[in-house]
């Protein structure tokens, strides 16, 4: 049996099954909270993407967006399945330098990127650096000079472009702390400063407009827009891009209510759009650039917890508490996100009634699900929330001094735990003694 809308199975004693490995059997071994990914999705992801790139003779480059889901075994697979990088942090580039992920394959990204940050960036010889802002041009001149050496910058622009997504994750409106403004000059005085510079070579522009985006038009939209500035650059200065970097956002599946569009599909109406536009300016097709993060890692991904305390209120709800919450999954508290779940040990069994699902935070708003339908729910059940894989374990906190999760991989039945649980040792191990 098939889980509706999630890409996992039912086996004969009724578990739920991810990557051919019994969840519930993870469950007794592993402990919970505990995120389980099945590896075979995330490559497949992958692949999704390379592949139509591939089919269509475009020159492209993947990047996974790792602040969806940073760890050293992740970011192995990423190398494993010839992605590139995107890292927007000194913690991100850490990371990827210590899973030896290719530097050439590694671009940085950030709002307001350190002195130390362009420094190890420009050290470890990384492919790109997408440049934020005004004083990130004058300090990755200044550090290119002092290193003398060469780098390519791609300039990250703002279309003006407000895509349906919660307001937290739109970027790509002109009211953003991201990038360059295309609509008030801001761009164009950027790129006077990028273009000929003796240490920067300026390759394009890059745009996000934000992220659990669905339509293809905001995309579409958007290339539109950085294509009349590409235009305006090559007429009054001759410049040819050698790249479009047109980011990640693309929306995956958490509830029935989302319909995702397939991968390819992205692909294959960004690909046309540009070489449409490519034809009108008569320029040679630059290399296309994507960063999806969700898309690569977010289905892939799923949540195991036990049930604990179960709270009947007559006549208002049904309070089911979970071993986790906030601190393991923010996007409820945070963007209100919707999530599916089944009880991992029942999971053929039909619902019999709706079920809230509470954290364990002392918190009200620290609520994972609301009114979910569910079989009957008894303390010690295993709940495994769906789509977790992405901006879960890496916006876990310690709010009441919660230890994070451990992260077990699945692939063709055998499970390897790859990022390990957090010890109350390991949470207090930066406290000094003021006694
Ligand atoms: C610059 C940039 N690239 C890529 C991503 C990845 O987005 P998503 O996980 O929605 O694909 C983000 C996050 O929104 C981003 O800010
Ligand atoms: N953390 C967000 C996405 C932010 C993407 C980064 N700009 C989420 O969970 O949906």
């Amino acid at each position: 049996m098939i889980i509706d809308n999630h890409p996992f199975e039912v086996n004969d004693k009724g578990h739920l099954v991810i990557g051919g490995a019994d969840a519930v059997e993870l469950a007794q071994k592993y402990g919970t909270p505990l995120y389980v990914y099945d590896v075979n999705i995330i490559r497949n992801n992958c692949k999704a993407f390379i592949e139509t790139f591939d089919k269509m003779e475009v020159t492209a480059k993947v990047a996974y967006a790792s602040k969806a889901f940073s760890s050293i075994a992740m970011l192995q697979i990423m190398k494993q399945e010839n992605m590139c990088l995107d890292v927007v942090s000194e913690g991100e580039l850490y990371t990827a330098l210590q899973a030896e992920f290719p530097t050439e394959k590694i671009h940085l990204h950030g709002n307001n990127k350190s002195l130390n940050e362009l420094r190890m960036a420009i050290e470890n010889d990384i492919g790109c650096i997408v440049v934020d802002n005004f004083r990130e041009i004058e300090l990755i001149g200044r550090l290119l000079k002092e290193y003398n050496k060469q780098m390519d910058v791609l300039m990250r622009v703002t279309p003006g472009i407000e895509s349906k997504t919660h307001q937290y994750i739109m970027t790509g409106n002109e009211d953003s702390k991201f990038g360059f403004n295309l609509n008030n000059g801001q761009a164009e005085e950027a790129f006077k400063l990028l273009w000929n510079h003796e240490f920067i070579k300026f390759k394009g522009l890059h745009c996000h407009i934000g992220s659990q985006i669905f339509e293809t038009d905001r995309f579409l939209i958007a290339t539109e827009v950085l294509f009349q500035e590409l235009k305006n650059w090559k007429n009054t200065y001759g410049f040819i891009p050698e790249v479009l970097n047109l980011g990640g956002g693309y929306g995956i599946r958490y509830t029935s209510e989302e319909s995702p569009i397939s991968y390819d599909i992205y692909v294959k109406e960004l690909v046309t759009e540009v070489k449409k536009h490519v034809q009108m300016l008569a320029i040679p097709m630059p290399e296309i650039w994507l960063e999806p993060g969700r898309a690569i890692a977010g289905n892939a991904g799923l949540t195991l917890y036990t049930v604990g305390a179960i709270k009947h209120i007559p006549g208002i709800r049904n309070y089911v508490s979970v071993d986790g919450g906030m601190t393991d999954n923010l996007r409820p508290a945070l963007y209100q996100a919707k999530y599916e779940a089944v009880i991992a040990n029942k999971a053929s069994a039909p619902p019999i009634s709706e079920v809230s699902i509470a954290g364990k935070c002392c918190e009200s708003g620290d609520m994972l699900i609301w009114d979910l339908p569910l079989p009957k729910v008894d303390h010690g059940d295993i709940l495994a929330v769906f789509s977790t894989g992405a901006y879960g374990y890496s916006m876990a906190n310690h709010y009441n001094r919660f230890a994070k999760p451990a992260v077990v991989f699945v692939e063709d039945s055998q499970d390897k735990l790859v990022v390990k649980r957090e010890s109350y040792q390991d949470i207090i191990s930066h406290d000094l003694s003021y006694e």
